[in-house]
């Protein structure tokens, strides 16, 4: 391909040779080398370098670690006491055992292993789901490309919030980046195309950047010097390949429970072997039933079956739109008990329209027909963005601006509109102002735009009828009037104000220099409608006990009358500015979070997310906070579940966050939580079936053993591990996908405190499905015996005239525990419902299990060859008929208990009941200002404080906000 007139000389293949070139190298010698100029490359050449240099991925060398981890899985502390076991049962003269019980551990192991690379595969294959994006310059133009697809040699476009994708050198501007993913450093350094390059190591090269850094602020441009596995963070990954995936809470919990099971196993199977020796058996056979009990005892399937569930969770987190990023966060979303999210995205469309303009000669219009000064107000707005509709990107605020002006047909494009830019101080979420410095007829003017109250603070002039006056107290009252009124409607207000310099003055270099003595030419309010879904999923929150809390940037009253739209604050709201939360101590604060009131925090700065997530972590909630740019990182990874945004969310947003939306939306965050409560409900339930099955395995053993021998034994140990390792565990596995049971959302929050295994479970398992079963197992043994004329105490050993009764007896003790374990799993398919609220056959995958488990069964009844081994005989119609009513015992029996649960017990319901809400309020979904003030107690003097209005125009409102409430029939405080 000679295409391209820079591709002279062919740039070598990965790991070819030629070494990438020296990224520190005089400007002009590196673009020699990279071939490429400051104008970055063509498509065409980008296409053809990404073949000679492969994506810029981090690979992994996958062959070299697997075999460590099916290693790992027979040296753990279980598998290692089953070893111990089986050197027990060989040396004690029991070579089958021994033979059984290392077929075990290698199951065992094969399965957990295949489950571990299962779950990891479902983590890692959620990469696909955040595909990172890069902005570089290709054909002259900046667009978007899949960080995958860069190439040395593309100019890169590095903004705040970016995450920097490979390693580059600046060309032009300067940017704050965080290295800690390469240096471990935290605090933020400044990197500059001005600065030359001390010499020290290439990491702290002050012109250089690096993949895996985060942009936290500024704008340059840079070119990428090396991709994928040539960068320094690719070098770090070849060093040190990945690091381990860390344990959740949940599977910690679990193992110190499996442990202690195994150490009470261990202590079942020595007291086992006096009562074995009392009885009458001899010591080989005694030793082999001590650890025939100890290893039916040992939960060793249960870790990687949990870790399996927590990964379908995951999957099917994915799937509805939320990408989680540990296994943990599964069962932390399950408990959730406070959703703090903001407004602007998630809650509302974030598809923004003008729909009214404010200016002082016209007052309020729509946008219809405008006359002079909404013409100048439009074009004055769109000159301060810098969104780009055509390359569809910016910020929709901006880009909302942008069509006003298309749409009342001002001149200024966007092209244009850089083409005037001579200096730019972005939006900032502090100070809640944008300025931009643009030529006009030979001089600079700068122009404003940002929250009304800001704007107001710096303004001194207005712009009536074309011409600049002083401000004065009544133009600000009658300012504030008109912001209220717009913003108590839910429309998103700003303010645009501008200031020309005079000739000759060149654009100021500082945003304080510029955001002063400004003139306010007047307000443009925005609908940004609720999202349709949010109202519903707030019902669900609301009823599931979890309290949701809206935090900011926006107006008061434009949040409230949002909050109102879609229901939040049902429970009585408060609406705090960040003024006033800032003068709030700690304590007050507490105290305002405790009282379960749903709180509207407005006007927040970033720093507020982090005190109020801390305010509710220590009032020990668990906390999901929402968050989309650069400041909220922070709070993201102090609350238990940041969440991020996947559309319009920044690079470091989403890495901060513990859950990314791919839709941004609201309704999302509730069904993820749904989806944690699920998951770790459906692992109570396997628990439950697993558990149950120990007691109709070891009263057999009991009842042999306190009968001293007149009873002969019922079950033997080969077939208590073909339950185990056989029969159960399809069933177990396919408990875990069960789907959620109804009233799932209707309970109030699951403790944090509270542990997976609770008693009342272990009370269900053992107390209640293992004595039933037991019971059954017994007696059909029992009458299998008698029927066959066995009498306490006869012989029935080998060549006696009882040994196949005896041996139809012990195979109907087999398949009764197979039977009863059938409608245990019937059974632990719901805790507190009926079984037929979730449908008999609604779980395909337990069907399937159950009859994996009955084509198992049949073979060691039926197989002759399986006879020897298991000690089995095949069993008559009669006999079978014995049998076939266990499944439907057990679980007839659970659904007694569980009705008579109900009955007893009143459903559950929210730690705090909701207040009914007023039939009124849902349906007329918004109210015009006065009628919140009034619902919401807001005093003049409060208002004075929130908006800067004069105490007149505060008491006027509220006046006329009494009047209105008195007509609504609302009684203002
Ligand atoms: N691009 C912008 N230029 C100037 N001012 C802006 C811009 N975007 C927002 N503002 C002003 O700053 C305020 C706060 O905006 P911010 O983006 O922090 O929060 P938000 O998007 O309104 O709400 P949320 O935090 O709920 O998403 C807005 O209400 C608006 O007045």
């Amino acid at each position: 391909m000679t295409g391209n007139g820079q591709a002279t000389r062919r740039p070598a293949p990965p790991g070819a040779g030629e070494e990438a070139p020296d990224p520190r190298e005089p400007l002009g010698l590196l673009f020699r080398d990279l071939r490429t100029s400051s104008d970055g490359l063509t498509e065409r050449e980008a296409v053809r370098r990404q073949t000679v240099y492969g994506p810029n991925a981090l690979t992994r060398r996958e062959g070299r670690r697997w075999p460590r981890e099916l290693a790992r899985q027979f040296t753990h502390p279980l598998a290692l006491l089953l070893a111990c076991a089986a050197v027990l049962a060989a040396v004690s003269g029991a070579p089958n055992l021994a033979g059984a019980i290392v077929a075990v551990i290698a199951l065992n192991a094969l399965l957990a292993f295949v489950q571990e690379r299962q779950a990891e595969r479902a983590v890692e294959a959620l990469a696909g789901f955040l595909p990172e994006e890069a902005t570089v310059i290709r054909d002259g133009r900046r667009r978007p490309v899949p960080a995958t697809e860069l190439v040395p040699g593309d100019v890169l476009v590095v903004e705040e919030g970016d995450r920097v994708s490979a390693d580059a050198r600046l060309l032009s501007g300067g940017v704050e980046v965080d290295l800690s993913a390469l240096t471990g450093e935290s605090l933020p350094v400044f990197r500059s195309a001005e600065f030359t390059d001390g010499g020290g190591p290439l990491l702290d090269a002050r012109d250089l950047l690096f993949s895996g850094a985060s942009c936290t602020g500024g704008q340059a441009l840079a070119v990428v010097t090396a991709t994928g596995m040539h960068t320094e963070l690719g070098r770090v990954a070849a060093l040190s390949q990945r690091t381990r995936r860390e344990e959740s809470p949940l599977e910690h919990q679990v193992k110190r429970v499996a442990r202690l099971i195994a150490v009470i196993a261990v202590g079942v199977g020595v007291a086992f072997l006096p009562m074995g020796l009392a009885a009458g058996l001899s010591l080989t056979a005694a030793v082999a039933f001590a650890i025939g009990l100890l290893v039916a005892n040992v939960p060793e399937g249960l870790l990687p079956t949990i870790t399996l569930a927590l990964a379908s969770g995951v999957r099917d987190l994915a799937r509805r739109g939320a990408v989680v990023k540990r296994l943990s966060a599964v069962e932390t979303l399950g408990s959730t008990t406070v959703i703090c999210t903001d407004k602007t995205g998630t809650l509302t469309e974030n598809r923004m329209r003008v729909t009214e303009v404010w200016t002082p000669g016209t007052g309020t219009t729509g946008t219809a027909e405008p006359g002079e000064e909404v013409l100048l107000l439009a074009d004055a707005a769109a000159t301060c963005t810098t969104a780009d509709p055509a390359a569809g990107h910016g910020d929709p605020t901006e880009l909302a601006l942008l069509d006003l002006a298309a749409r009342l047909g001002t001149a200024r494009t966007p092209g244009r509109r850089d083409h005037e830019r001579r200096a730019l101080f972005r939006f900032d979420p502090h100070v809640k102002l944008m300025t931009t410095a643009d030529a006009r007829d030979g001089a600079v003017v700068l122009h404003t735009k940002g929250a009304p109250e800001e704007v107001l603070t710096h303004a001194t002039q207005l712009l009536d009828h074309g011409t600049a006056r002083p401000l004065t107290p009544a133009d600000r009252t009658e300012v504030v009037h008109a912001v209220g009124r717009m913003a108590a409607r839910g429309l998103r207000v700003l303010a645009v104000a501008r200031r020309p310099l005079p000739p000759g003055q060149p654009p100021p270099t500082r945003r304080e220099e510029a955001e002063h003595d400004l003139c306010l030419v007047g307000l443009v309010a925005m609908a940004d409608p609720p999202r349709p879904e949010v109202a519903q999923a707030i019902r669900q929150a609301h009823r599931a006990g979890v309290t949701v809390h809206v935090v900011t940037g926006d107006n008061g009253l434009t949040a409230a009358a949002v909050a109102e739209q879609v229901g939040i604050g049902h429970r009585g709201m408060r609406i705090v500015t960040g003024t006033e939360l800032d003068a709030m101590g700690d304590d007050r604060l507490d105290a305002l979070l405790a009282r379960g009131e749903e709180v509207i925090f407005a006007r927040t700065s970033p720093e507020a997310k982090l005190r109020i997530a801390d305010a509710l972590r220590s009032e020990g909630h668990t906390v999901a906070m929402t968050g989309d740019g650069v400041n909220d990182a922070p709070a993201l990874r102090r609350a238990d579940i940041g969440v991020a945004m996947g559309r319009s969310g920044t690079e470091v947003a989403r890495e901060a966050a513990t859950m990314v939306l791919t839709d941004d939306d609201f309704a999302t965050i509730v069904a993820a939580v749904e989806e944690g409560r699920r998951t770790y409900d459906n692992i109570r339930k396997f628990i439950v079936y697993i558990f149950t099955h120990a007691v109709p395995e070891v009263v057999p053993f009991l009842a042999f053993a306190l009968a001293g021998g007149a009873i002969p034994l019922p079950l033997t140990v080969m077939q208590i591990l073909a339950i185990d390792l056989g029969t159960d565990t399809l069933p177990a596995l396919a408990l875990g996908r069960e789907r959620a049971e109804p009233g799932l959302m209707d309970r109030p929050p699951r403790p944090r405190s509270e542990r997976v295994i609770r008693p009342a479970m272990l009370a269900r398992a053992w107390g209640f499905l293992g004595l039933i079963s037991a019971a059954l197992v017994m007696g059909g043994y029992f009458l299998t015996l008698s029927v066959g004329g066995w009498q306490p105490g006869d012989p029935t050993g080998p060549g006696t005239a009882l040994h196949l009764t005896y041996q139809q007896a012990t195979t109907v003790a087999w398949l009764g525990i197979v039977a009863c374990q059938i409608g245990t799993a019937f059974a632990a398919r719901t805790d507190r419902a009926p079984l037929r609220a979730i449908g008999v056959f609604s779980n395909p995958q337990l069907l399937g299990g159950i009859g994996f488990s009955l084509a198992f069964a049949a073979a060691i009844v039926y197989a002759p060859a399986l006879h020897r081994v298991f000690g089995t005989a095949a069993l008559s119609p009669a006999q079978l008929l014995t049998v076939a009513p266990f499944p439907f015992l057990v679980w007839g029996a659970d659904e007694l208990r569980r009705a008579v649960v109900r009955r007893h017990t009143a459903a559950p319901t929210p730690s705090a009941p909701p207040a009914p809400v007023p039939a009124a309020a849902e349906e007329t979904p918004h109210h015009p200002l006065p009628v919140l003030l009034a619902r919401h107690g807001w005093s003049a003097h409060r208002l004075t404080h929130a908006l800067g209005v004069g105490e007149h125009a505060a008491a006027d409102i509220v006046a006329h906000a009494h009047r209105i409430a008195a007509q609504h029939g609302h009684r203002a405080r």
